[in-house]
């Protein structure tokens, strides 16, 4: 395959293509290892929460107890999430449809979060995304688009939740949702210089906010099966299981996991760190969301 054009952009609606990620009956329906009260009397804010893994995050923390809040840029999706959650546990979650880069707008979240539940204990930062295309090939506003998102949104949460918990003297906790950088990756560079930003801001933060009682975590994933594949050509999603030695895909609910436990208090000793999901993609390596140019595809090996 030759590497993606530039300018051939899947339809992410377009109905004809398989639908992916769990679906919101099924994250009511999936065992969860916690126990149901875990996170009663806990607040967790999660950007991003009208689909994928943030709507994951959002289900298993109402149904572990805690009082949720969700954002994003389309009502739609949110309204739709808080109508599910509202029916499965009977928790009316908060949800605020803006983008999260626009400071301002961050800040009026910040400020209804609090007025609703009086304090927030987990920030999730998993809003963000990409699209990918050979790094030659960006546009301006393209790359532009992409670190706003995931670099400056994520800051913006970061600060806006940090300059409250200071100011109430309240501990905090932030997970940062990021990407399996280590090795660079091809067709992505814009996100992977995000999420390397994300992931090097947040080591700093977890000391220079330890005397506030803040800790901030990120969580490195995979490639984990949600709605969010639409950005990438079918041709190319045939072969994402081909990026780690076990050869498959995880899903929202391995990743809601693994932040209902940083939000538990199992991890009040872990800052700083980045937690990798991905079924051994990280010490693997091939990684072509736009599928592998013919110069290194030699003799078809990852076809
Ligand atoms: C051996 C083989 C192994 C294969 C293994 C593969 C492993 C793959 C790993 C996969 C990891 C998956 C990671 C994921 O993150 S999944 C998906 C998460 N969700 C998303 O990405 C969806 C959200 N994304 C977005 O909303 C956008 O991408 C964006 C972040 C850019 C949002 O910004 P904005 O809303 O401003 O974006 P616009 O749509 O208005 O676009 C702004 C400009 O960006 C350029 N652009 C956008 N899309 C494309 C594209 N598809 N191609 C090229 N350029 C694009 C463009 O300049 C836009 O401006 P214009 O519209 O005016 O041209
Ligand atoms: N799935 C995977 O394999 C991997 C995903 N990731 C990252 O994990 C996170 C979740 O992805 P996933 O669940 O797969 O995909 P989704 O596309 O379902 O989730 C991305 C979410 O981010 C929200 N979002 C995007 N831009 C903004 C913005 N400017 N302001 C507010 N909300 C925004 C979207 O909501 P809306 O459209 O309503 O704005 C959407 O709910 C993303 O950051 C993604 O890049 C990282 C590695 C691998």
């Amino acid at each position: 395959m030759s590497s993606a054009p530039a300018g051939t952009r899947p339809d992410p609606n377009d109905p004809s293509r398989p639908k992916r990620g769990l679906q919101p009956d099924d994250l009511a329906a999936r065992d969860t290892i916690y126990r149901p009260d875990l996170l009663a009397g806990q607040v967790l804010l999660i950007s991003g929460g009208g689909s994928g893994m943030g709507r994951a995050a959002a289900t298993l923390a109402a149904r572990l107890g805690a009082d949720v809040a969700i954002c994003g840029r389309n009502e739609e999706k949110l309204a739709a999430t808080r109508d599910h959650i509202a029916a499965v546990t009977g928790r009316d979650i908060l949800v605020q449809p803006m983008s999260i880069r626009d400071p301002e707008a961050v800040d009026g979240l910040m400020d209804a979060v609090w007025s609703r539940f009086g304090r927030i204990d987990t920030l999730v930062n998993n809003a963000g995304g990409q699209f990918p295309q050979d790094a030659i090939d960006f546009s301006r506003k393209g790359w532009l688009a992409v670190i706003d998102t995931n670099l400056n949104g994520s800051w913006w949460m970061m600060q806006a939740a940090a300059t409250r918990w200071r100011d109430a003297d309240a501990p905090g906790n932030i997970v940062n949702i990021v990407a399996n950088v280590e090795r660079g990756m091809p067709q992505a560079a814009h996100t992977c210089a995000a999420r390397a930003g994300v992931i090097y801001l947040s080591k700093t933060l977890a000391t220079e906010w330890a005397p506030h009682r803040i800790r901030v975590n990120c969580i490195g994933p995979g490639v984990i099966e949600t709605e969010g594949f639409g950005v990438y050509p079918e041709e190319a999603l045939k072969r994402f299981h081909k990026a780690n030695p076990m050869k498959s895909r995880g899903d929202a609910w391995d990743v809601a996991e693994m932040i209902a436990y940083l939000a538990s208090p199992a991890a009040r000793f872990i800052t700083g760190d980045l937690l990798v999901i991905d079924g051994g993609q990280a010490q693997w390596g091939v990684v072509w969301p736009g599928g592998m140019p013919d110069y290194f595809d030699e003799g078809g090996a990852f076809a």
